[in-house]
């Protein structure tokens, strides 16, 4: 017989046997309680549904192996998931509709492309639904809770303390970009092959990674990474980023450039994401060390910002120098811990860098794809701010507001390609959403506390019955006369709307450039 170590008293302790039993016997207690509990609360939500006269949606059954497809499927996809997979699945069961786990019958998720249940969720029962823990989990290590990322009074918390800085003069200022967007031209223009001919094949979705870095770190920490003066400065060979370096040298070039350690965060991040509940598996050296730089430079500049503050008070006056140091400048105060400060800041650019650069190279494939809408926004362009020999007015952010067909171009073009074409929402109680249920797809469905609720703005944009029969084109005309409502959520809607949605005129601003030679004043 095995046996564990003798206590120093000479009693027999407790046997291999024992162990085994009392084990199992406590793995049984266990599991018969997770069965109670889990009916219990299942006739409950039961109840709840047949007292609210809610029917189930259409259900789709996945099994633990068919669940492991589908992920390798997202992260092996190539061509458009959007229009090749996901469309089909919606088309074959209907506008909103479940995925339940084969073997038990129980709801993994519910998929919605309903307007009504979006408005629901975000908005009229807003408290009946939080956040799910995936973007927590793919950010931490970059940077921890924020508004971005947290829920209740946490995220109530963080949005008041920086709602304040999103409105009025200080979002709509579009002088300091000039400077930005002429670099994003001259990293085009450097690509030429001979004077005055082509350039070559640009990455543009690079140029304007850039653009976004160098004016977002201007906006928030008074200076801008100067990521783009950086690529124009290097030579051909060094053009090729980091992806083609072999690890010591990728490991330096993390630990020395902001720009190249924030995008490798990021992918790393992207990475996270998809993996959803196996987002620990992307992880590793080239991570922890970006992460570490990106949150050491945003430290080095919270330190000088508290620093500058503590002689600004000990001097007694504020001076226009005293918010050199842009956004954290106005937060210093705010935050007595500089690391939720850090924290807050790094949010705002994840949030607002690749969203803003990802629209604009859509704003440019797309008005490169259409040459009759090209055609139109440069008379409209031209019409309203003149040639640079013939101004007519300056480029401000009330001139951009007020040039229609421009403000169109960009609403067709976030309608088209949003940037978070796939969102969801967790139940924090038992909740009724008010569409989806029945054989007709009329009636309110139950959604019970902790599934969630995943709902594809991508494929809500292109509904032909909320967006006519030509709804997957590019028409921006549509927008004429039109006021969208919850069919439209390329910000997102309710109380956790977008913060940074004016920067949709840092677009416009970039947009119009070419025509209008004459910059920002
Ligand atoms: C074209 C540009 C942009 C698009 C399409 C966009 C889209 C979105 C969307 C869909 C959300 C909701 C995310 C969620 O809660 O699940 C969001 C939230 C947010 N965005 Fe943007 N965004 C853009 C630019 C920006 C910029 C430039 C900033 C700031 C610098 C910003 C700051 C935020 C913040 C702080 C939130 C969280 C709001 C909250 O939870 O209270 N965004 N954005």
């Amino acid at each position: 017989m095995i046996k564990f170590a003798q206590p120093y008293d000479g009693e027999d302790s407790i046997t291999f046997e024992n162990a085994i039993l009392i084990t199992t016997s406590a793995l049984i207690v266990y599991v018969i309680l997770r069965l109670v509990r889990h009916t219990f609360l299942r006739r409950r939500f039961e109840a709840f549904a047949r007292v609210h006269g809610c029917a189930p949606p259409p259900a789709i059954t996945s099994s633990f192996l068919t669940g492991i497809q589908h992920k390798w499927k997202r992260l092996n996809q190539r061509g458009d998931m959007f229009n090749d997979y996901m469309n089909r699945v919606f088309q074959e069961n209907g506008p909103t509709h479940e995925i339940k786990n084969t073997w038990t019958g129980e709801t993994k998720a519910v998929y919605t492309i309903a307007p009504e249940n979006v408005k629901t969720m975000l908005s009229t029962k807003f408290s009946d639904y939080h956040r799910p823990r995936t973007m927590p989990n793919a950010l931490n290590p970059v940077m921890g809770q924020g508004v971005f990322t947290s829920n209740g009074e946490a995220w109530a918390h963080s949005r008041g303390l920086v709602r304040a800085q999103f409105s009025g003069k200080r979002v709509r200022d579009v002088s300091k970009l000039g400077k930005h967007m002429q670099n994003a031209f001259d990293t085009i223009e450097s690509n030429k092959i001979g004077k005055d001919s082509w350039t070559e094949e640009t990455e543009i979705l690079l140029v304007f990674n850039r653009f976004t870095l160098d004016s977002a770190t201007e906006f928030m920490f008074g200076t801008s990474a100067e990521s783009h003066e950086a690529f124009l400065r290097e030579s051909s060979e060094m053009k090729n980023t980091y992806k083609g370096m072999k690890s010591f040298s990728r490991y330096k070039a993390i630990l020395d450039d902001f720009a190249t350690a924030f995008d490798i965060a990021l992918d790393y991040v992207a990475l996270r994401l998809k993996l959803g509940r196996l987002w620990f598996l992307a992880d590793g050296l080239a991570f922890r060390l970006a992460c570490y730089k990106v949150r050491s430079y945003a430290d080095d500049y919270i330190r000088r910002a508290v620093a500058h503050a503590e002689v600004a008070k000990i001097n007694g006056k504020e001076t226009e120098d005293d918010r050199r140091f842009g956004l954290i400048s106005e937060l210093v105060e705010s935050y007595p811990d500089k690391v939720a400060l850090r924290n807050q800041v790094l949010q705002l650019l994840v949030a607002g860098r690749d969203t803003t650069a990802a629209t604009l190279t859509w704003a440019f494939i797309l008005l490169e794809a259409h040459p009759e809408v090209f055609a139109r926004l440069s008379h409209a362009v031209l019409e309203v701010f003149g040639t640079e020999t013939v101004p007519l007015a300056p480029v401000t952010y009330e001139n951009l507001r007020a040039c229609t067909y421009l403000q169109h171009v960009v609403f067709e073009v976030v309608r088209l390609y949003p940037t978070g074409p796939l969102n969801a929402r967790k139940a924090s109680v038992n909740s009724i959403l008010p569409t989806g249920g029945g054989r007709d797809g009329l009636k309110p469905i139950a959604v019970q506390k902790g599934t969630t609720v995943a709902y594809n703005t991508y494929l809500m944009h292109r509904r032909e019955e909320l967006w006519g029969p030509d709804a997957w084109k590019f028409r921006p005309a549509r927008w004429e006369g039109k006021k969208a409502s919850w069919e439209y959520i390329p910000f997102h809607g309710g109380p956790q709307t977008c913060l940074g949605r004016e920067s949709i005129h840092f677009v416009c601003l970039v947009i119009i450039t070419p025509y209008t030679i004459h910059k920002p004043h």
